[in-house]
């Protein structure tokens, strides 16, 4: 650092240059040169100044961009700025990726910005100062089974709880279920409801494109914002959680695999949009279902749990999906886990038979299609509904829920998808993991949080709800 601003200092104050040397030392930067009122700094080379920025930091690369133009046109540029967010300390991965196609594909809102040819050129600079004054919101990842909650300032969720024990009485009014959800959440938060706006993850529910199906939809999302703007939430932002799974593996078309507490849903989503004409598929099997099976497993070897939260550890610590099942059989798979207080307990062919029910259900008594099978009928359905002019649209498969988790499960995937579908459909195809964990969907919304435009475009205020705007479907 000393060693260049002595450098810096030399080249300023001993150095002639001439204006044909100044301008082709800054060639590399964006601003258009001037011809007259060169200042001190006019002189010193534009990487040198680059260099100098990003020793500073942003908040002080901010103060020199007032200094001169030499600065100005140093500071503007976006080089600098992708710089910062590659190298910011951020307990998120990817941070940098994330930004850019944010601010590119949703900083407007819903529905969506589509770009024919190349995205706009943004500013990093200006948005990077937005995004630092936006308040953020808190983010309630509702899931049926467990509900997930936080700050979007924070890294990753601050609290869980097990919806379906909770929350789960059926038989209460809808909105005073909702209400005991919402002030339970708050209260575990210490936040109070009108500090913050809301960004909200709602399971994919009535699946249909019926008008009863909507009519349902409807009911719900109206009964969710009322009770928000009832406990004074000042902005509120309701989204599926598919869609959001989508946003957080940075894409905004695809078909989304949520493997959910009870059932799974494969979500063909084009531009942010749920698109039910094609139809979600719906599968009745769920994390339950294979936590429930393990302990049937365990149990035919003489292996009892007094909890099935323990069965649970054991398959989110040993299970996995083979690749090819058959041969899984005939190799060794033993392996080992300790359950706290419990002992040791080893486990072999369970470790795979447990998530293999999603692809053969019946091995569990289920009759429903295989995951590979449905997500090939969901596929069949975009190819034949031809809403694009090509099928790149619905190439990529984006896993989400706690269950995708299991290791092998995109790869076994993608090998069935391969030899179900035609190469003219199977060509491309590609599945991604769920890009946080159970996570996904709420770093979706932490996403939407934290862009530089936000709460405008992506929140509905209590006045606007008040004047009854109409609740854009995003869900
Ligand atoms: N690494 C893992 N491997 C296998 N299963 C896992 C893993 N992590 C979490 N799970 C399972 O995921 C389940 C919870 O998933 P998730 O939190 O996505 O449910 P949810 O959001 O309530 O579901 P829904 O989509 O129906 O709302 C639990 O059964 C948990 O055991």
């Amino acid at each position: 650092m000393t060693t260049l601003i002595r450098r810096v200092w030399e080249l300023v104050s001993n150095r002639t240059v001439s204006s044909s040397e100044s301008t082709s030392s800054s060639s590399s930067s964006s601003c258009p040169s001037e011809t007259a009122g060169f200042g001190a700094f006019d002189r010193v080379p534009t990487d040198l100044l680059m260099q100098i920025a990003r020793l500073v930091g942003p908040k002080e690369a901010v103060k020199l961009s007032v200094v001169c133009r030499a600065w100005r046109c140093v500071v503007s540029e976006n080089e600098l700025w992708i710089f910062f967010l590659k190298n910011q300390k951020q307990e998120e991965e990817n941070y940098w990726e994330s930004f850019a196609f944010s601010e590119t594909h949703l900083r407007f809102g819903y529905p969506l910005q589509t770009f024919s040819g190349e995205s706009p050129q943004l500013s990093y600079m200006g948005i990077y100062g937005q995004r630092v004054q936006v308040p953020g919101s808190v983010i309630i990842d509702g899931g049926s089974g467990y509900c997930k909650f936080g700050w979007s300032k924070y890294a990753c969720p601050s609290g869980r709880s097990a919806t379906f024990l909770e929350f789960g009485n059926v038989e209460s009014p809808l909105y005073s279920r909702l209400r005991h959800f919402f002030v339970t959440i708050y209260s575990r938060m210490q936040v109070k409801p009108s500090s913050q706006p809301v960004v909200l993850s709602i399971p994919i529910c009535h699946y249909d494109d019926t008008e009863s199906a909507k009519a349902s939809r409807r009911q719900l999302k109206e009964a969710i914002y009322k009770v928000l703007f009832d406990m004074n939430v000042p902005a509120v932002c309701a989204i599926n959680q598919a869609t959001l799974a989508l946003y957080a593996a940075r894409r905004t078309s695809g078909i989304v695999v949520n493997i959910g507490f009870q059932v799974t849903s494969i979500v063909p989503i084009l531009n942010g949009k749920v698109i039910r004409k094609v139809g979600v598929e719906v599968m009745g099997l769920g994390a339950l279902k294979l936590t429930g099976f393990l302990r049937e497993l365990l149990q035919r070897n003489n292996i009892n749990f007094d909890s099935l939260y323990t069965v649970r550890t054991v398959k989110e610590k040993l299970c996995y999906v083979a690749e090819d099942y058959e041969a899984e059989l005939s190799k060794n798979t033993q392996a080992s886990f300790g359950a706290g207080g419990q002992g040791w307990f080893t486990i072999s062919k369970e470790r795979f038979q447990t998530g293999e029910i999603l692809f053969q259900p019946k091995l569990a008594g289920v009759r429903t299609m295989g995951l590979h099978q449905a997500v090939a009928l969901c596929m069949e359905h975009c190819h034949s509904a031809e809403l694009t002019g090509d099928d790149a649209w619905f190439k990529t498969v984006v896993l989400s829920g706690g269950t995708a988790c299991l290791p092998g499960l995109a790869g076994r995937l993608e090998k069935e998808l391969h030899g179900l579908l035609p190469p003219s459909v199977s060509n491309g195809i590609k599945v991604v993991p769920p890009p946080y964990g159970a996570d996904s969907a709420w770093f979706g919304a932490k996403m939407i949080s934290n862009l530089s435009t936000f709460p405008g475009p992506w929140c509905m205020t209590k006045k606007q709800f008040r004047q009854k705007s109409k609740i854009k479907l995003m869900w």
